[in-house]
């Protein structure tokens, strides 16, 4: 069974635009937690542009399926600038605090759009490892954001993490060509494959959608997760939430 874990970023970027709590965060969160999602996700940047410090505090306090929160491990603190609105803490030091089920780190930078490339650990692999160590010491299941190489995902098991999260960006605009969907989605077969083989669970997140998930999901095995969030809540914006999160489990192949 393949977990749908719902990121909520863009339900949080709607509710920036205002002074405003609405669209609450844990109601969402809990709409579709009894939708059937199986876990939630957020990616709180240190310019809170979407997520913020609070919401994580908050989603923790009720959250009754895994919490996965994916970041930036360099990123520090930062002033919010905004009346209202906390101070972001540092990736880490918010992890430390809250202790979610799941910390999946991603090598993003502040100016970046969003998440839009995995980590090269033959630069990174001895700065990322203890802080692997120190997560798993927490008791934070760890998770990287990685591109569909193997030998990155080699290396990502020598950091000791738990998992991968397979950056399935080239999937999606693949498949939006019509382009070689097959010859890609072999790429990422054999790196599941690899990051079996290497111990490594395999999540995998980054514009998948109702039309590219169920391709995915049956030619990826051992998938274990999938975090999903513009494009259900792009169809959240057409079906509503609760059908749409039944939609995705569909989509995984669940009745
Ligand atoms: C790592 C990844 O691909 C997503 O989890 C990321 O959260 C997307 O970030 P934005 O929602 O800020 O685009
Ligand atoms: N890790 C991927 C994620 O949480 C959501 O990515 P997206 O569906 O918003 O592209």
């Amino acid at each position: 069974m393949i977990a749908l874990s719902v990121n909520l970023n863009k339900i949080a970027l709607i509710r920036n635009s205002r002074d405003t709590r609405n669209p609450d965060i844990p109601a969402h969160a809990q709409m579709c937690i009894d939708a059937g999602a199986n876990g939630i996700t957020v990616h709180p940047r240190p310019d809170q542009r979407h997520i913020r410090a609070s919401d994580c505090f908050d989603l923790a306090a009720m959250l009754n399926v895994e919490f996965n929160i994916e970041g930036n491990p360099m990123a520090g603190p930062r002033k919010s600038g905004r009346d209202g609105v906390g101070d972001y803490p540092g990736f880490m030091e918010l992890v430390r605090e809250i202790r979610p089920a799941q910390c999946t780190l991603v090598p993003d930078g502040d100016a970046q759009l969003t998440s839009d490339h995995g980590f090269d650990l033959k630069r990174d692999g001895d700065t990322v490892a203890p802080l692997i160590a120190e997560l798993k010491s927490l008791g934070i299941r760890t998770s990287l954001f990685m591109d569909p190489d193997e030998e990155q995902i080699r290396l990502a098991a020598q950091t000791g993490a738990d998992r991968i999260e397979l950056y399935t960006e080239s999937y999606a605009r693949a498949y939006e060509r019509r382009d070689d969907v097959a010859t890609i989605l072999g790429q990422f077969a054999r790196a599941a494959e690899v990051a079996a083989e290497q111990g490594l669970g395999v999540n995998a997140g980054h514009d998948l959608d109702l039309h590219n998930l169920p391709g995915f999901a049956a030619g990826v095995p051992g998938l274990l997760e999938v975090s999903i969030g513009h494009a259900l809540t792009v169809d959240a914006l057409r079906m509503g939430l609760a059908v749409t999160v039944a939609a995705y489990q569909r989509a995984l192949g669940k009745t």
